[in-house]
């Protein structure tokens, strides 16, 4: 079964209908693109399924319910995260702290352990702390544990915003531009990082990505939007050479 499906999903501004009848799954531990021209309504999506908007038709399914209408705090219980185009760390404050606090909600002490820091605080902070450098580790960012956020170069604070992304447990993690503003190298390191995240974290991946060597080069399936609808879908190879979406681009430029 697909963990995550949408079905004639579409939503309009006023005037604009900014996506109409978008219908697509991603299979359990698929590394899913969303690509298209500027404006197509990629980023549209990602606030469709975070339900950030309420769509003004259609439905989206999590493992074969709907959760349009949710709050996005419930969402990110129930299994979809995300990240943004522009980050958004608490830059203040050290690297593990970052993370630790994406996985607050999960903790389980009662108030009164952690007012009176009983022994469960104690111990359910340690099963965090733990579980924060694991995660800092699969980002080799472990040794950068107690730096300040702002501290870090560009492309590892990307890295770890999406480390606190997956410090939700997500089913379905959602990358706006995960590779924007990145040099090759850093380009390359996130591709290998998020094959690393799939196979180690059994979550389905879907991105959004300008970038079209990372997107063709990482993505098993890939979903076009151009003036809010799919104009075309496939593997890289079937994507790259469908005409539509060739005028898409050139039109587009
Ligand atoms: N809150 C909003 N109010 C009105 N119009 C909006 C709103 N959000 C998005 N739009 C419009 O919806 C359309 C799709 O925008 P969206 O940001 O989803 O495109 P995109 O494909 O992510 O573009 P880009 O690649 O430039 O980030 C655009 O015409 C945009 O102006």
């Amino acid at each position: 079964m697909s963990v995550l499906e949408t079905k004639n999903l579409g939503i309009a501004f006023g005037g604009l209908q900014a996506l109409q009848d978008v219908h697509f799954s991603i299979e359990e531990g698929e590394i899913v693109g969303l690509i298209g021209p500027n404006g197509a309504g990629k980023t549209t999506v990602f606030n469709l399924l975070t339900d950030v908007y309420i769509p003004t038709e259609g439905v989206i399914e999590l493992d074969g319910k709907n959760i349009v209408g949710k709050k996005t705090y419930q969402i990110t219980q129930n299994g979809i995260a995300r990240t943004f185009q522009n980050i958004r760390l608490f830059k203040d404050i050290s690297v593990i702290d970052n993370v630790k606090i994406a996985m607050n909600y999960q903790m389980k002490y009662s108030t009164l352990s952690g007012i009176f820091r009983l022994p469960s605080y104690w111990k359910e902070e340690k099963a965090v702390t733990d579980r924060a450098h694991e995660l800092l580790k699969v980002f080799r960012l472990d040794e950068h544990a107690d730096d300040l956020a702002k501290n870090l170069p560009y492309g590892q604070q990307r890295k770890l915003e999406i480390a606190r992304a997956l410090a939700a447990n997500p089913r379905v993690l959602l990358l706006d531009e995960p590779a924007a503003g990145m040099n090759p190298t850093e380009t390359r390191e996130l591709m290998e990082t998020i094959s690393l995240i799939r196979d180690k974290f059994k979550v389905a991946i879907l991105l959004i990505e300008h970038d079209m060597n990372f997107v063709m080069g990482i993505c098993e399936h890939i979903v076009v939007l151009d003036y809010g609808r799919i104009i075309a879908e496939g593997s890289a190879e079937e994507v790259r050479n469908n005409p539509k979406v060739i005028a898409a681009y050139l039109g587009g430029e």
